[in-house]
């Protein structure tokens, strides 16, 4: 597993430029800078492209033209595994017949062989996680909630500069979406991390984001620090996100 990169304070922790997805009927075209140590919600309608730009970022989704730079470094060619990224997928894919342990250990060594090291590295991830003592229940032994955390700890342990999470609170309720944020922040302090987040709910941006982007229509419409794009009433559909009336 390689190490976490020291990344240089003055370059972008992510460049898309004119990054684009061709699919059968409709293309994507996605431009961005993202400043290391930022913490981004990822907003815009359904189908407009929010789960698609994590895709391309993390390498999951290939390109037709335009780049994808991380820390620096053109990421054409590298598979998911060699990009210091990390997702957390909306279904967070847990192994049912694996416990949480396990799960957990999947995201340092595939094949569960773990070390000494590897082992504390599991068990700090899920005490972070608030998993401290369901090392050994299998997930279907868990809530909602307990599951995404799961899901979350297997990237804690990845150890990777940026992490990605699609739609981290929509299966939880209103005082575990609290509680991820506060894990989430406290996490982003601790390690230095970027953090890119979809959200449909505004209170989960002001609570978490420091920058936010609005996606529509297969581009990012809009992008700025958080404060601007709470004010920003030039985009109707974005006007619609923020609950301001027309
Ligand atoms: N593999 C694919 N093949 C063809 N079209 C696709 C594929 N993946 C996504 N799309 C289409 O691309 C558009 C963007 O999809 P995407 O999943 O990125 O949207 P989203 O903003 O994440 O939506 P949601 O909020 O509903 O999850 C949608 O119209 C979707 O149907």
């Amino acid at each position: 597993m390689p190490e976490p990169s020291s990344p240089k304070p003055d370059i972008h922790a992510i460049r898309l430029a004119a990054a684009t997805v061709s699919f059968k009927d409709k293309n994507l075209v996605f431009d961005c800078t993202i400043p290391q140590g930022a913490s981004v919600a990822v907003t815009g309608p359904s189908g407009a492209g929010k789960s698609t730009l994590f895709n391309v970022i993390a390498g999951f989704q290939p390109i037709r033209s335009g780049s994808v730079e991380i820390f620096g470094k053109d990421m054409a060619g590298r598979d998911p595994a060699e990009r210091p990224v990390s997702i957390v997928f909306q279904e967070n894919n847990l192994f049912a017949h694996l416990t949480v342990e396990q799960n957990v250990g999947l995201g340092i060594d595939p094949s569960l062989r773990l070390d000494a090291d590897g082992r504390g590295r599991v068990d700090d991830a899920l005490s972070r996680a608030g998993l401290g003592g369901f090392g050994q229940r299998k997930p279907a032994q868990l809530s909602g909630g307990e599951r995404q955390r799961v899901a979350l700890a297997r990237a804690i342990v990845r150890r990777r500069p940026i992490l990605l999470l699609d739609e981290p609170f929509a299966a939880l309720d209103p005082a575990m979406r609290a509680d991820m944020a506060a894990l989430l922040a406290q996490l982003r302090e601790e390690t230095n991390s970027t953090l890119l987040f979809i959200t449909h709910q505004l209170e989960d941006v002001q609570r978490l984001a420091d920058r936010a982007m609005f996606i529509d229509r297969g581009l990012i419409a809009f992008a700025a620090p958080l404060e601007t794009f709470l004010e920003h009433r030039r985009l109707p559909a974005l006007n619609d996100f923020l609950g301001i009336d027309r």
